[in-house]
């Protein structure tokens, strides 16, 4: 997907909500388990009531990782029901990867070519030759970890280096590298204090922005400054939609918990 078209999808449904498919085993009703594919069918039920209300889904690959090749099944499954039925939602492989150059391209053909992923998500740390074979992949998207929402990002990520933290840095420099126009950064909602300086170094790119509902990001913060001409922000939320209710009514709960986001967004954004 282009990202032209994620910019009139976000137009036509006034959203620019993402919705985090993180499966647990332990979290959802326990009905479900008489499935066939349980974590298929619980994501089928969240996809089919929030769609008209999201412009993203994110599954982390970790929590179907850790269900081995059924949980790889299941994630297989859950990209293709998306890219068969909903073919205008852009999709995100939250798998935080990045390696040595030939092992890069591996994981892009993985998550790009084999899984139909619209995007994934990469780590900066091993710099330009590891993020490069993904950048290779035309209309699909690379989403660098900028300044992540967990309380660790103060560990490295705004620490100086040369006089400039180095969320500033893989910002400034991935700019430079091939095809950067198929970047996006990812910038945690609890990190809202940042976006002015991050949006001073990228004002044009995508940020996808996890850390509103169950890590307490607030949204109206993000959108102060994270807002650009084009929208800009991708905004997470996993747990507090996909876990609403844990009963027989989850999808309903999960449709009234994107509404509430949704809601928000439509107003932040007519505001303007
Ligand atoms: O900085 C980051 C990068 C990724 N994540 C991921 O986003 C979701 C957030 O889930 P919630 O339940 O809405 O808290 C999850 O998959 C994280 O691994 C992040 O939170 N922060």
């Amino acid at each position: 997907m282009t990202i032209k078209k994620l910019v009139e999808q976000i137009e036509a449904k006034k959203s620019f909500l993402c919705v985090g498919l993180d499966v647990d085993l332990e979290k959802i009703p326990t009905h479900l388990l008489e499935e066939e594919d349980p974590m298929f069918a619980f994501n089928k039920a969240i996809i089919d009531s929030t769609h008209h209300l999201a412009v993203a889904y994110k599954p982390n690959t970790a929590f179907y990782e850790a269900y081995g090749l059924q949980g790889w099944r299941s994630l297989e499954r859950t990209i293709e029901y998306l890219n068969e039925r909903h073919p205008d939602i852009f999709t995100i492989a939250d798998a935080k990867r990045g390696d040595i150059g030939n092992t890069s391209t591996r994981y892009a053909k993985a998550f790009f070519e084999d899984l139909q992923f619209d995007s994934v998500t990469v780590a900066p740390y091993m710099g330009k030759d590891s993020v490069e074979p993904f950048l290779a992949f035309e209309n699909k998207i690379t989403i660098l970890l900028a300044l992540t929402s967990n309380a660790g990002a103060f560990d490295f990520q705004t620490r100086s280096l040369e006089d400039q933290e180095l969320y500033k840095q893989v910002l400034q420099t991935s700019l430079n590298w091939e095809n950067a126009h198929n970047l996006m950064y990812v910038v945690g909602a609890t990190k809202a204090e940042y976006l002015a300086d991050i949006r001073a170094i990228v004002p044009d790119h995508f940020l996808l922005v996890p850390g509103v509902g169950a890590q307490g990001g607030d949204l109206e913060a993000v959108c102060r400054y994270g807002l650009n001409k084009q929208v800009g922000l991708l905004i997470n939320s996993s747990r507090g939609i996909i876990y609403a209710s844990q009963g027989r009514d989850f999808a309903e709960a999960a449709a009234a918990s994107a509404l509430s986001l949704r809601t928000q967004m439509q107003q932040i954004l007519d505001a303007r």
